[in-house]
């Protein structure tokens, strides 16, 4: 079967994904539980931000033109009228001749223009030394200079960080438009399978995937619904999987997409009806990738490699891109490699895209790789875990030599 190359794969895949709908699909959410959701629409603010002219620094609000000659030698004295703490309304205006106490970020009173340090200053009974000459409306947070009310002040599409939510608090938006968690249905199928809680029998393993997958969509922003484990089994297969296509935004299966006897996975989706665009891919492991679409319901159907290495893979690489823009996600569908320096020789067939697993550290000189220890079987989940990067040598390459360098994807956030 042809192999179908990762970039075009992925870009297939983008193109299939309807994201959710800004105004069908949102629902507001208290600020404090927004942190990780991709909002829904445009926000502004009536505020500008700062909200009055205000002082950066601790000292004394002065009109420039008052103190231009000031040196330590022949200080500008001026009268002191008024303190101002911050949070407290100033009552007097700034006369030529006069200053007013203040503190960093309290209000600027009317006629000061700028503020001097008190480090540049003297105090002394009702009056203050001024010791060096300020710039014009030094120190002076202007009203309006950060952000004009109005103006955008957080675009639709966007995932809220913690500077995020401090914007969106200091605007006083307690309630904030997200889209809906994307629903993503998780279909383990398998007859060898049976669930962490279960006692292995001969010939039986833990359904992991289902486990694997489901906290990777959570770490994504979606909701996952674990739809459990179906025996390769043709009539319950299709029933199981024609139930997920009418529950998700998107159905991920794991297993019985290669060719194999007990692999019914394509021939029932196309029982269903379905098209199946993609039916395998150009990288290692990974390469038995379904993906499909069905003519009676918006959902995308993948189908992950059964094997627990391949199925995370998948996600990683095609996954993972795909819920960034069902999401609501504006932009940044794609994975973001970085070069790292490669710590020892990597090794591959040169027939696929390769994908190794291993450490990512972050130095001075930028970003190293080392690859994990143990093989790197697409069975072998031992080796893959505490690992957070893989490392990529693209098809046609046999290697990439120690402290060459090398493509890596981060698994930081999925
Ligand atoms: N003759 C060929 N055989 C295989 C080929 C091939 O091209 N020709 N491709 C191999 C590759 S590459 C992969 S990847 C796997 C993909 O297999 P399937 O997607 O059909 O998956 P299964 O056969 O159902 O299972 C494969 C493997 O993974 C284990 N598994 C399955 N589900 C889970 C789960 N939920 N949790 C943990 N482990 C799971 C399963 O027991 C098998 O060991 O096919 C190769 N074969
Ligand atoms: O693609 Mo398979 O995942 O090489 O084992
Ligand atoms: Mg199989």
């Amino acid at each position: 079967m042809a192999m179908m190359p990762a970039t075009e794969a992925e870009a297939l895949i983008l193109q299939l994904v309807q994201p959710l709908d800004p105004l069908q699909d949102r629902e507001q959410v208290p600020l404090p539980q927004a942190l990780g959701r991709v909002l829904a629409a445009e926000i502004s603010s009536h505020l500008d931000f700062p909200h009055w002219d205000n002082s950066a620094m601790d000292g004394y609000a002065v009109r420039c033109q008052d103190v231009q000659g000031a040196t330590t030698e022949a200080p500008v004295v001026l009268t002191l009228i008024e303190e101002i703490p911050a949070g407290q309304v100033p009552q007097q205006t700034v006369h030529p001749g006069q200053a007013a106490r203040l503190f960093t970020g309290s209000m600027l009173p009317a006629g000061a223009d700028t503020v001097v340090m008190q480090e540049h200053t003297q105090a002394q009974s009702g009056r203050v030394h001024i010791l060096q000459a300020p710039q014009p409306q030094a120190f002076v947070r202007q009203r309006g200079s950060y952000y004009r009310a109005g103006d955008p002040l957080l675009p639709a599409g966007g995932v809220l960080g913690g500077a995020d939510i401090a914007v969106l608090a200091a605007a006083q938006c307690a309630q904030v438009p997200v889209y809906r968690r994307p629903r993503v249905a998780l279909l383990s199928t398998g007859s060898e399978l049976v669930s962490l809680e279960t006692p292995l029998g001969p010939g039986q393993i833990v359904d992991s995937n289902q486990y694997a997958l489901a906290a990777l969509v959570s770490q994504a922003g979606g909701e996952p619904l674990c739809l459990g484990i179906v025996p390769d089994d043709p009539p319950q297969l299709r029933a199981a999987i024609a139930s997920a296509l009418t529950q998700a935004d998107l159905v991920l299966s794991s297993g019985g997409v290669s060719g194999g006897d007990y692999d019914h996975v394509d021939t029932i989706l196309k029982d269903l009806g379905g098209t199946l665009p993609i039916r395998a891919v150009a990288v290692k492991p990974g390469k038995p990738l379904t993906v499909a679409t069905l003519a009676h319901t918006p959902s995308l159907y993948i189908g992950l490699p059964g094997n627990p290495v391949s199925a995370l893979v998948c996600f990683w690489r095609f996954v993972a891109p795909a819920l960034r823009k069902l999401s609501g996600q504006a932009r940044g569908w794609s994975p973001a490699f970085v070069p790292a320096t490669n710590e020892q020789p990597l090794r591959a067939g040169g027939q696929r895209e390769t994908y190794l697993w291993g450490q990512l550290r972050a130095g001075q000189d930028g970003y190293s790789f080392r690859l994990a220890a143990g093989s790197h079987s697409s069975g072998n989940l031992i080796n893959l875990a505490q690992t957070n990067g893989l490392a990529v040598v693209p098809i046609g390459q046999r290697q990439i030599a120690a402290a060459a360098i090398v493509r890596v994807l981060p698994l930081g956030g999925a």
